[in-house]
């Protein structure tokens, strides 16, 4: 799945992208290079001849960059095979970024597509695999891609552990996005200013009355004023938490080796498993993470086959958390519903109920990243899901999009955080607001979360605002349309009115 169908960019991209990297990419001549010998290219650590084979500076590098990567062809290339023949390579080519081109602006002149299945592009993605858009890459990441004999695009983890100090271009975010991507270890500390409510749900079920209506109102106002809340006392046991984490950890501490050996294939179909983002635009943006997504519940809808065998605990883990994580949902629809004036069991049905709705998934891994100020691990996007549980392994990162200024999250001990998504703000016409929201990376620790996202089924369901909570005063602010639809409409809408926020309509 790519799961990045979650992440996808609800912002329109600015029309007119200034090159993001050129401030950050000084120009260097020296060392290896890919260049082009009649119809194919191919890459070269010869130093001298290397130097500038296209007379243009290579300023696809920055020297730092370009000191790591001649480092990394070194270790991997003989003196005796100093040239990499892209020739072999049929099933990559060289592109080009014409002027007219306005949706490549990232990219420079000369670029390189790779097939789909190395594409991890979007699309195809999970929600439409058949995709056609090819994805270019540059120079810098398709040297990486040669030198590390990869057919693929890399994992960033290989990025992150190579030892690079500049980021290749595709993960430097827009310059007017530059600006608001800070020191996260900083914003955490900050304690002025709007905080992420944290809701205690110890009452929820309370046979005391007041006790629990009071805990129900707070989770309401939290869902209507912020669309995401940390919950205490949510009934998931620590310990069973930190054994997910614990499992999840591991997977990701195996060798990328063994991890591949569960890649996804999204060019197939085939969405389960570990991946990497992917490009959600022409422009090759690329995001500073890795992931591993599955459906985890309902049992009968799994598909064994992908789950990770190592640790051996991880599927019973999972498996428990997911059950208990789905009678978690149950409830909080239910105060939810109950907070529309609707019956309790209403939301629950309108999602899917115990057998339909699809509890997914994703486990991010956000490697160190050598520039986190120039990327982002996740984009800013609103999840699509009705609601979206996530653990994470006490490393700041999550962002919330507030009255017009990025919130950063508290890492609060033993809570849940959870998000109301699209489908929710969507079947209350906006009272529930599902919020955007991204992700930073830091230079010191990896960090990993564990989303989930409850999502209805794609076709069988058609989203709209229930009648109930439309007035004449308050009419349906969202069309009707299947979720299916709704993702279909978030991929590829192309509206350029402003920079911030989309959300759901
Ligand atoms: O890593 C996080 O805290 C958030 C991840 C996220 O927003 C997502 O996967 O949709
Ligand atoms: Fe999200």
């Amino acid at each position: 799945m790519e799961n990045d169908a979650y992440n996808w960019i609800d912002i329109p991209q600015p029309s007119e992208q200034p090159d993001a990297g050129e401030e950050h990419q000084s120009s260097s001549g020296e060392g290896a290079e890919l260049i082009t010998t009649g119809e194919g290219i191919e890459m070269s650590n010869a130093g001298e001849e290397m130097e500038d084979s296209t007379g243009k500076g290579g300023n696809e590098f920055s020297d730092n960059e370009f000191n790591n990567k001649e480092a990394v062809v070194q270790n991997e290339i003989t003196p005796s095979s100093p040239q990499i023949h892209v020739q072999d390579r049929p099933d990559i080519h060289e592109v080009r970024n014409t002027e007219n081109s306005s949706a490549c602006t990232l990219l420079p002149t000369s670029c390189y597509s790779l097939p789909p299945r190395q594409n991890r592009g979007k699309p195809p993605n999970r929600y439409s695999p058949n995709g056609k858009i090819s994805y270019a890459i540059t120079k810098v990441l398709l040297l990486y891609i040669m030198v590390t004999s990869s057919f693929f695009l890399p994992r960033v983890e290989s990025l992150s552990s190579s030892g690079i100090q500049s980021i290749p271009r595709e993960y430097i975010r827009p310059q007017e996005e530059l600006t608001s991507i800070t020191n996260v270890f900083e914003e955490e500390k900050k304690v002025e200013g709007p905080q992420v409510p944290t809701i205690d749900l110890e009452g929820i079920e309370s046979e005391d009355k007041v006790v629990r209506e009071k805990c129900r109102e707070e989770l309401v106002k939290a869902a209507k004023e912020w669309g995401v809340m940390h919950l205490v006392n949510h009934g998931i046991p620590d310990d069973l938490i930190d054994r997910v984490k614990k499992a999840g950890k591991a997977f990701f501490d195996l060798p990328i080796e063994e991890k591949e050996k569960y890649a996804n294939d999204q060019a197939s179909g085939n969405v389960q498993g570990y991946g990497s983002k992917l490009a959600n635009n022409a422009s090759g943006q690329l995001e500073w993470e890795d992931y591993f997504f599955h459906l985890i519940f309902p049992e009968d809808k799994r598909d064994n086959s992908v789950w990770p065998k190592t640790p051996c605990d991880y599927t019973e883990v999972t498996s428990e958390y997911s059950r208990l994580l789905r009678s978690l949902a149950t409830k909080v629809l239910s105060v939810l519903s109950l907070g529309l004036g609707l019956e309790e069991g209403r939301l629950e049905k309108e999602v899917g109920g115990l057998e339909e709705l699809l509890l997914q998934m994703k486990i991010n891994y956000y490697p160190k990243c050598p520039q986190p100020e120039l990327a982002l691990g996740v984009e800013a996007h609103t999840d699509i899901s009705a609601l979206t549980f996530i653990l994470h392994n006490m490393v700041p990162g999550l962002q919330l999009f507030h009255e017009g200024k990025w919130i950063t999250a508290k890492c609060v001990p033993n809570s849940i955080i959870m998000h109301i998504g699209d489908t929710v703000e969507i079947l209350s016409n906006g009272k529930y607001k599902s919020i955007l929201h991204r992700g930073l990376v830091n230079k010191e620790k990896v960090r990993i979360s564990w989303a989930v996202f409850c999502e209805p089924p794609k076709e069988k369901i058609i989203l709209k605002p229930l009648t109930e909570v439309v007035t004449e005063a308050e009419p349906p602010l969202f069309p009707p349309r299947t979720f299916a639809q709704h993702i279909e409409h978030k991929l590829f809408r192309k509206t350029q009115h402003s920079l911030l926020p989309g959300k759901a309509g």
